[in-house]
């Protein structure tokens, strides 16, 4: 990592840390996502093989910026170096809006959820289908755009890996499918999209517990608390029609862009 200065830590990603570093050559800014490797699995190193290849093909206004990868064999860490956005995650983002009892226009959800739709497009609609797996705020960065990153737990559809059961932190996105224990699939990145739309109005999560038996409890139901009252009834439509326990009843991502308040703004782009 010689042709990068450190400059500071500033958070973690899915088994990572992330360190803001200036490229020496021009002196520009990005993110670096460390990864120590020595202690993985040949499957593990194979996850992450996966996750740089993933990175390095999708080129897109709405998702992270991949520039380089970078393994020091003698510390035996991985660092994947991406676009650094300004504005933080949007975990901060309505963490800050919660502390300031702040909630955040309807007009700025569409505009977020727009975004992270068209992300959701071209990632399902390739080829390769990739399905992202761990869509929350805090994988959503905010800059001129918003971005959806961090594809530390995607993957191609065709590789399985025993990832597939690997939870960090509180599963507050999971779909009633998973906690079935059924095969996750692109409808299951919509229900991670509904909860997403959910906590943008709430600020806070649809579905949450003391212990994760009642976590699983309320998500299997899709009990959930109603939105603020000065969110429209399009809003709670949408969240509802993402939040199906059915997931074919839930909407493709061609449905979500589809929706009057996004493919209205996909027009004006036009
Ligand atoms: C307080 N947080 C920040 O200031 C912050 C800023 C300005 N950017 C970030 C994070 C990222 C950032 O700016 N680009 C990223 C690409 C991948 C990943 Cl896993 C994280 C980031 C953070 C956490």
């Amino acid at each position: 990592m010689e042709a990068y200065q450190f400059l500071d830590n500033i958070g973690k990603g899915s088994f990572a840390k992330v360190y803001k570093v200036l490229r020496k050559t021009d002196q520009k800014i990005f993110v670096a996502k460390e990864m120590e490797y020595g202690r993985m699995s040949e499957k593990e190193k194979q996850q992450l093989v996966n996750e740089v290849n993933i990175l390095r093909e999708l080129k897109h206004p709405n998702i992270i910026k991949y520039y380089d990868r970078i393994v020091d064999k003698q510390t035996q860490k991985l660092y994947i170096i991406m676009e650094h956005c300004e504005g933080g995650d949007l975990a901060q983002f309505l963490k800050k809006l919660r502390k300031d009892k702040e909630y955040l226009p309807e007009e700025s959800v569409w505009k977020i959820f727009s975004q992270i739709v068209q992300a959701l497009c071209e990632i399902h609609k390739r080829q390769n289908k990739i399905l992202h797996r761990d869509i929350k705020p805090a994988n959503i960065f905010l800059d001129k755009t918003v971005k959806l990153g961090d594809f530390g737990l995607a993957r191609m559809l065709n590789i399985n890996s025993e990832f597939a059961h690997t939870q960090v932190g509180t599963p507050y996105y999971m779909s009633p499918e998973l906690i079935e224990d059924h095969k996750y699939n692109e409808k299951s990145d919509i229900w991670a999209c509904g909860c997403l739309l959910y906590e943008m109005c709430s600020l806070q999560p649809p579905f949450q517990a003391q212990n994760y038996l009642a976590l699983a409890m309320k998500i299997k139901q899709a009990q959930y608390e109603n939105i603020p009252q000065q969110y429209t009834a399009e809003m709670k439509r949408v969240i509802s029609w993402c939040l199906s326990v059915n997931q074919d009843q839930r909407p493709s991502v061609d449905d979500l862009l589809n929706l009057p308040r996004i493919s209205i703004r996909l027009r004006e782009k036009r």
